[in-house]
Formats: C-alpha cells, sequence, structure tokens
C-alpha cells in the first residue's frame, strides 16, 4: 500500500471513528462528551489528513440564520433524498409534495471534479438549554453541516467547490421560494402569495412564436456574467401587444412562472411624479418582473405628460358631453418615445387573434381532444374570423359534468359564423359598429423583466 492510500484509508477509519462518535456522543453526560471530544480532537489532528469546515446555522448574534447554511442545507436537499438512509420529511411550500432532508448525524457524499467529500449534518444541544427547554427540545439546539475532504484539495475545495454549492444552493431557494405578487397603492409596494397556474404550455399561440420567447427568456436569465462584462443592467424589456383577451396577462405570468420571478404590478396612474416612480423601482427585489399595464393609457408623469393629461381631461369631458367612449380616448393616445424607445423595449411581442394551431391547443387543454371531425370547419373558419383565444376558451369551458367535445365545438361554429355574418355586414355598412369598436380599442402592456 503506498504512503498516500494508507493516509486515506486512516484518515476514512478516523472519519467513520467520528462520526459513530457523533452519534453516540448525545448519550452521553454534556460535561464528560465535552472532555473526550477535546482530548480526541488533538489526537486526530496529529495523524488526520482531512480537513473539516463547520458551517453553523446561526452566526453571530444567533438571530440571523445563516446564508451559507440555507444555501447548503438547498444544495443537499436532492443529494440527501437519493443518498441518505435516514431522513426528515415536510410539507413543501405549496402544501403539496413532501421536502426531504438529511436526518440528525446523517452523511452523504459528493463529487467535484473526480474530488469526494463528505457532508455530515449534526447538532449541539446545551446543557442548561436541554433541561430548561423540555417541553421544546429543538428550541435550543445548534445545527450544523460539516464538510470533511482531503487536505491536498484544499484550494479546489475551498475556492470552487464551495462557490459552486452556494451559487446552487441559491438557485434552488429562489426556484423553491413562495413568490409574491407586489401591488403599488401610491409610493408604497404591498403583496399576496403569486400562484398564478399560467403555463407557456397552456398559453395558446404560434408555436414558433412561442418557442422564440422560451429562448429569449432563457437566454437572459443565464446572461448575467455577460451583462457584467459589458457593462449593462441586467434587465431586458417586453412590450406586449394586442386586443383585449388575447393573453397579454397570461404570457406574463407564465413568463413569472417559467422563471420563478416575483411579479410587480406596477399601476401608473398611482404614481404621482418622477420621485415616486424611482423609489418604487429601486425597491423591487432581483429576480422579478415589473408589469406596466396599458402603458399607452396611463402616461402622466413628466411635466410634459402633465400638461398632456389636461388636454386629454379637457377632451374627455368634451367627448363625454358628446356621449363617446372613454375607451376611444385611450385609444388616441400615444405610446411615450421614452417608455418604448430602443435599449428600453428589447423585444416586441404582439398577441392577436386565435389562429387554428392556438384553436388546437385550446382544445386539447378544455376538451382533451387532439382531434374531431368538426376541427376543418372552425380551421377555415378561424382564418376569415377574428376571434381571441379568451372567447375561444369561454365556448370550450365546461358547463355540466359530462363533457360532450361535440357540443362545445358546435357552440364555439356559431359564434365564430355569427362573428364572420358581423364582419360581412360592417364591410357593406361603415356605420355598423356594434361590436367592431372592441377590436380597434389596442390595449398594450409593457412587461419588463429583471433579475
Ligand atoms: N393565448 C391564450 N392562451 C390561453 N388562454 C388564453 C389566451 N388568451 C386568453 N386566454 C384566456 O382568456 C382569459 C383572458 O386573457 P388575458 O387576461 O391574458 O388577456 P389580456 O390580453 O391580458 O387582456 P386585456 O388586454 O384585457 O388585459 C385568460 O384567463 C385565459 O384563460
Ligand atoms: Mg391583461
Amino acid at each position: 500500500m503506498k504512503p498516500g492510500e494508507m493516509f486515506a484509508h486512516i484518515g476514512s477509519i478516523v472519519a467513520s471513528l467520528m462520526f459513530v462518535w457523533a452519534m453516540f456522543k448525545q448519550f452521553f453526560p454534556y460535561q464528560l462528551s465535552n472532555q473526550i471530544e477535546k482530548h480526541s480532537q488533538r489526537l486526530v489532528t496529529l495523524v488526520y489528513p482531512y480537513i473539516q469546515i463547520t458551517f453553523h446555522e446561526f452566526t453571530g448574534e444567533r438571530l440571523m440564520r445563516s446564508e451559507a447554511y440555507s444555501a447548503i442545507e438547498n444544495y443537499l436537499s436532492s443529494k440527501a433524498s437519493t443518498q441518505a438512509k435516514r431522513l426528515k420529511a415536510d410539507i413543501g411550500k405549496n402544501n403539496q409534495s413532501l421536502v426531504l432532508s438529511m436526518d440528525d448525524h446523517e452523511e452523504v457524499a459528493d463529487e467535484f471534479n473526480g474530488v469526494k467529500l463528505w457532508w455530515a449534518y449534526g447538532k449541539h444541544i446545551s446543557k442548561s438549554q436541554s433541561t430548561i427547554s423540555f417541553h421544546h427540545p429543538m428550541s435550543d439546539e445548534k445545527r450544523y453541516y460539516k464538510l470533511t475532504f482531503h487536505k491536498s484539495n484544499r484550494d479546489l475545495i475551498l475556492g470552487r467547490y464551495l462557490s459552486h454549492v452556494l451559487k446552487e444552493g441559491k438557485a434552488i431557494k429562489v426556484k423553491n421560494r413562495q413568490r409574491k405578487l407586489y401591488t403599488n397603492s401610491g409610493a408604497y409596494w404591498s403583496h399576496v402569495v403569486f400562484e398564478h397556474p399560467a403555463t407557456f404550455q397552456t398559453l395558446a399561440m404560434d408555436p414558433k412564436e412561442k418557442e422564440m420567447i422560451i429562448d429569449d427568456l432563457i437566454t437572459f436569465s443565464k446572461a448575467g456574467e455577460f451583462y457584467a462584462r459589458i457593462g449593462r443592467a441586467w434587465k431586458r424589456g417586453y412590450l406586449l401587444y394586442g386586443p383585449p383577451g388575447t393573453g397579454k396577462s397570461t404570457m406574463i405570468a407564465a413568463m413569472a412562472n417559467f422563471l420563478g420571478y416575483d411579479l410587480y404590478d406596477l399601476e401608473l396612474t398611482a404614481v404621482k411624479d418622477n420621485t415616486e416612480l424611482r423609489k418604487l423601482l429601486i425597491e423591487t427585489s432581483s429576480k422579478s418582473i415589473i408589469v406596466i399595464e396599458d402603458i399607452d393609457c396611463s402616461l402622466d408623469l413628466t411635466g410634459q405628460r402633465r400638461k398632456k393629461k389636461e388636454e386629454v381631461e379637457e377632451k374627455d369631458q368634451r367627448q363625454k358631453q358628446q356621449g363617446m367612449q372613454e375607451r376611444e380616448v385611450k385609444s388616441s393616445q400615444k405610446l411615450d418615445p421614452a417608455l418604448v424607445r430602443k435599449g428600453r423595449m428589447d423585444k416586441h411581442i404582439e398577441l392577436s387573434y386565435c389562429g387554428y394551431e392556438a384553436f388546437k391547443l385550446l382544445a386539447r387543454n378544455y376538451l382533451n381532444i387532439e382531434s374531431h371531425n368538426l376541427f376543418g370547419r372552425i380551421c377555415e373558419l378561424l382564418k376569415e374570423t377574428k376571434i381571441t383565444p379568451a372567447e375561444v376558451a369561454e365556448h370550450l369551458m365546461p358547463k355540466n359534468a359530462f363533457r360532450d367535445a361535440d357540443l362545445y365545438l358546435k357552440s364555439l361554429i356559431q359564434a365564430l359564423e355569427l362573428a364572420k355574418e358581423d364582419a360581412r355586414k360592417s364591410q357593406h355598412d361603415p356605420h355598423w359598429t356594434e361590436n367592431d369598436s372592441e377590436d380597434k380599442a389596442t390595449e398594450k402592456s409593457t412587461n419588463y423583466t429583471s433579475t
């Protein structure tokens, strides 16, 4: 046996002994176990070729939970569920799945660049506290993770490996956290839990366009280092536009769910001036999407815009007197160039009327069917008629316990034929405007993704 191998062998025996000791010391009286541990530690350092680092749950004041500890906890959670034999289980944040973690004094191995290392989970219970807290035995434990590795790998582990663990652990934490939906009243944010079920799978739109948006989001979310290198803030602006009911809000929720980001729904009309706006923006957290809805309808921030607002109000008043609709006032306003100029809005995404591909996805989601003999007729009608995905969804929505796809598809066909007839009438008679005002009121919402 080579000397190096022998050392490693002794080392692993010592590591095992220490592990056994850690298991048994809970049963020794506190004073005695402290003494034994002190002397054995000295002995061990003489022959032990391994380095150990302890990460305590609470550092310093004991009130602040260590960031490193919780990152390690997250990092090890997946390893624990596959390797550890004794696990602790808890209900996850979404109240649906079990979250598994290592039980006390359990050990898991990890490997990094071919180097093996071990993580152990343990806890200290101080004597005085353990008697006082008889009824609450958990409250006075000091929990920790201990990392053990061979001293020849010191630089690799202390450098690249630990920063890899912290980075991964934080990423897992971001993914698993309970996300929030913030709204502002004036210059203050308040929040509720964000639990929108929208996903890109359930969003009906052109599949190619959808794929491009997903790619764009993935590229952006991984580009932190690139943005830092070129000296740009790591954020991306999307302008979503299209008629009401085409899925703009649904897409924003799908984006937030896809990236695991928080959502800030910024109500511009409630913001007094640019100072308030700046304050609100500064208070947003990283990994978030800031949404400005109907950006073309809510601009009155700068002096110039205030003037415009007065003009609009005046005009509004005049138009109300003339019995005109508020919607038309909104659509007569222009987007502020500062908000949509190049560099602010990196991508313009149009959400439009329901096409055949989008319909098929809705039929799959709502009726659980891939094909049907009425699909052909619907395909033709969709080419000739403008109908929003929201309207299509409305017709496919189950109305009783016994779903009959036939019935829903026929009701959709009826609606499409009616819309087609309306469109034909309005073409021949320009004054026929019962439904078409809806089409003109193109609404816009801005979606600002930041990390
Ligand atoms: N593209 C779509 N895919 C799937 N469902 C959709 C789509 N568009 C609309 N819907 C359905 O219609 C409802 C309304 O859509 P959504 O609120 O996203 O529209 P919007 O474009 O934001 O409208 P508005 O301009 O009025 O805010 C959604 O709850 C969703 O169920
Ligand atoms: Mg919307």
